[in-house]
């Protein structure tokens, strides 16, 4: 079996289903309304039943942002043009970028991955060095990369996670995304599972105005009526019209749900991958949050199909990982609820019969 078959092969089907019971009793029995603590009470409850404790400790946590450039970019369909996405992974190493801020505040660490950037970063630069190649072809003309290069992307983020658990133990694992043009193969995505009109799924990405936005929804559709990717086959979309960072942010999240750690993807980017990684292994979703919701317009419907809700909605529209990291905050918030909110019982508040 391949390293993805066998992940996939790996990851629990079902939570530990003791553990949510006696999170959802002590929930219910805290002092405080039923449910008052909304979404928090669910967080909690979820991650105590990955961990199989009521008393999770989410310690060590980590980002990781993963890196590709695109092809089509040369089709106008960014603000940017594609060396920023080099420049950026040099930042993303030296603690200088926004998702370094972020990351530092919430206490988790940032590592960069290079899935498929068009340039060679010297290889003692402390990144994860996972090229695949150097950037996707562009999808106007041809497949963004071979459906076995489709397969090698996911396996880099696979690889990634086991690497980061060598270091030391993931509690949490961010995933995070830099591509100057990947918010074209993302709408690419969801537009292909979804079957939805382009124009009903494209963003600005990094701002572009309404000419080049009209540009950007013929370029998505042009790559798609050449390819016409199968729906039900997410390695022939990941392959004709994704990315390399798609993919590699695809396997993180096999990775991590395969290793039984909790994951939440960032914005557009990550969670195209997340949706990938959900349509090869439906059980990677007991794993996986959503941590916000992005301005990009197709960001809504990757959530529809997931069947999660973002947790918050701050306008970010910058990828990396930073909404990944605010969210962390929250997610190690909520342990704390279900651990030492303390129930009537044990306070002596009159609960209701
Ligand atoms: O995460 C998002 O939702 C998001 C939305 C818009 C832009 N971005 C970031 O901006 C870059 C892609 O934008 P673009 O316009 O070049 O496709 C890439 O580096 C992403 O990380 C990210
Ligand atoms: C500067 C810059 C930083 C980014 N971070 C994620 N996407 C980005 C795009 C640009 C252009």
């Amino acid at each position: 079996m391949s390293l993805l078959e066998t992940t996939i092969s790996e990851i629990r089907k079902e939570l530990d289903p003791a553990a949510l019971a006696a999170a959802k009793d002590r929930l219910r029995n805290q002092a405080k309304p039923p449910g008052s603590l909304g979404v928090m009470e669910d967080i909690s409850a979820r991650l105590a039943a990955i961990k199989g404790t009521l008393d999770v400790r989410l310690t060590h946590k980590r980002i990781v942002t993963c890196a590709g450039d695109h092809g089509v970019v040369e089709e106008g369909v960014s603000l940017f043009p594609a060396e920023v996405t080099p420049q950026m992974v040099l930042n993303f190493a030296g603690g200088g970028a926004s998702v370094n801020v972020i990351a530092k505040h919430a206490g988790a660490e940032v590592k960069a991955a290079d899935i498929g950037v068009n340039y060679d970063f010297d290889p003692a630069l402390p990144i994860f060095h996972k090229k695949v190649r150097h950037g996707t072809a562009n999808f106007t003309k041809e497949p963004a990369m071979t459906r076995n290069e489709a397969i090698r992307s996911i396996e880099a983020g696979i690889e990634i996670v086991a690497e980061l658990e060598a270091e030391s133990p993931v509690d949490l694992l961010g995933t995070g995304d830099m591509g100057i043009g990947n918010t074209t193969p993302s709408t690419a995505v969801i537009a292909a599972f979804s079957g939805l009109p382009v124009e009903k799924l494209t963003g600005r990405g990094t701002g572009i105005d309404d000419a080049a936005l009209a540009n950007k929804i013929a370029v998505i559709q042009k790559g798609l009526d050449l390819h016409m990717p199968d729906p039900k086959d997410p390695l022939d979309i990941l392959s004709k019209v994704g990315g390399l960072e798609i993919g590699a942010l695809a396997g993180l999240v096999l990775g991590a749900a395969s290793r039984g750690i909790p994951v939440i993807c960032d914005g557009l980017i990550s969670t195209a991958g997340a949706l990938i990684a959900c349509e090869l292994a439906p059980a990677a979703k007991n794993y996986l949050f959503v941590s916000h919701q992005s301005v990009e317009i197709g960001h809504k419907y990757m959530h529809d199909r997931l069947g999660l809700s973002p947790l918050i909605d701050l306008n970010f529209r910058l990828g990396e990982g930073t909404g990944a990291a605010v969210c962390m905050e929250l997610l190690d918030l909520s342990t704390r609820i279900l651990a030492d909110i303390k129930t009537f019982e044990e306070v002596g508040v009159t609960n209701i019969d």
